[in-house]
């Protein structure tokens, strides 16, 4: 179990101080997968980082199964540390070492046998699927690859707890859940606590059980996926669960004009936040309002029982019949906005 007591951290950059971390306190228990999310510069990182005293909290406690790693000598921290496995959005992998090398490095340091390294590394090479390519360099991976040797390494030490940051920003979204489907695996079949960043929905609905939200430094809500849903007014989660932007298809966006005019209809974007089901929109327009329309795109997800998403929608009725539309979405307080006409 790990428990985050009150930590805060302040950065001084140009005689300026700025408080990244305020009072934060957040359990997790034993073999969960927590996802922390938050805006850009919310304090992320710093919290995520805090945990394994990379970043060391100016105060508060960080207690890592009954240990306080915050009042360990540098010493005890080291060999604590080992225990606490680590991945970056970028692998951080040497480039100068094989596939083989880069796993058995933590193991090198610790001065463990070269037959106990080489039974070890190939072992972890199993686990995440990557022994045609012991001898390998970097170089000639794939990103998924590359993280899945960072995943091996980080296992070398048998961690109690992995941290991610931002583990799966970089890889495209079928590597993504092959790279999920391995961290959920390593938690179930050896138990190990996960605390991970993301600003992807994707993960958090794929592997967390918990979630914790950051806002200006401060741990703000702390839930399971549901709990954190239904506080979908929240700024934070309301961006978060409707982050996807919405491109104009090019034939219709090189022709698109700021204002009305004659034989111009408009195209608008829906905010489905839960008030409104993406199928019960799209017969209000049709069958309630009359108005044909073309679904220009739909990034619609389901969960906590509630579509969240957007919606683009080329209407097509005259100005008159299309205000309707518009008085029905504010008066069900539904978010539209519209991108222009064309
Ligand atoms: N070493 C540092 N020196 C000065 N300021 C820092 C330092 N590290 C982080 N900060 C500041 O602390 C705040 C929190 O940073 P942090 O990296 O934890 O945010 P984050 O939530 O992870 O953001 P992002 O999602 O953009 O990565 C930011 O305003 C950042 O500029």
């Amino acid at each position: 179990m790990i428990e985050i007591k009150n930590i805060s951290k302040t950065f001084y950059h140009k005689k300026q101080a700025f408080k990244a971390l305020e009072n934060v306190s957040l359990n997790v228990q034993q073999a969960d997968i927590v996802g922390i999310i938050g805006l850009s510069g919310a304090g992320k990182s710093t919290l995520i980082r805090s945990v394994n005293l990379l970043e060391k909290p100016d105060e508060g406690q960080i207690i890592v199964n009954g240990t306080n790693l915050t009042a360990l000598s540098a010493k005890q921290l080291a060999k604590e540390r080992k225990r606490i496995g680590m991945i970056f959005q970028h692998f951080n992998l040497l480039s100068s070492r094989t596939v083989f090398d880069n796993i058995a490095l933590p193991l090198e340091l610790d001065h463990v046998s070269k037959s106990e390294i080489r039974e070890k590394v190939n072992r972890l090479l199993e686990i995440v699927g990557l022994q045609e390519k012991a001898h390998e360099y970097p170089k000639n991976l794939s990103g998924g690859q590359k993280q899945r040797v960072a995943i091996a390494r980080a296992l070398a030490n048998d961690p109690h707890l992995l941290l991610c940051d931002e583990a799966t920003s970089a890889l495209d979204p079928s590597t993504t859940q092959a790279i999920l489907q391995l961290l959920r695996d390593i938690n179930q079949r050896l138990g190990i606590t996960i605390l991970l960043i993301t600003h992807e929905m994707e993960v958090l609905k794929a592997i967390c059980n918990h979630v914790a939200v950051i806002d200006k430094g401060k741990l703000v809500l702390k839930g399971t996926l549901d709990d954190i849903i239904s506080n979908k007014e929240h700024p934070v989660i309301k961006q978060f669960i409707t982050s996807g932007t919405m491109t104009i298809p090019s034939g219709l966006s090189s022709r698109l004009q700021n204002e009305p005019e004659e034989g111009l209809f408009p195209i608008i974007e829906v905010e489905l936040n839960g008030n409104i089901s993406f199928e019960k929109l799209l017969t209000v327009v049709q069958q309630d309002y009359n108005i044909s329309y073309r679904l220009l795109k739909a990034e619609v997800e389901y969960f906590g029982g509630a579509n969240f998403g957007k919606v683009l929608l080329h209407l097509q009725g005259s100005t008159e019949e299309n205000k309707g539309i518009f008085q029905f979405l504010n008066q069900k307080n539904i978010q539209n906005i519209i991108k222009g006409y064309a």
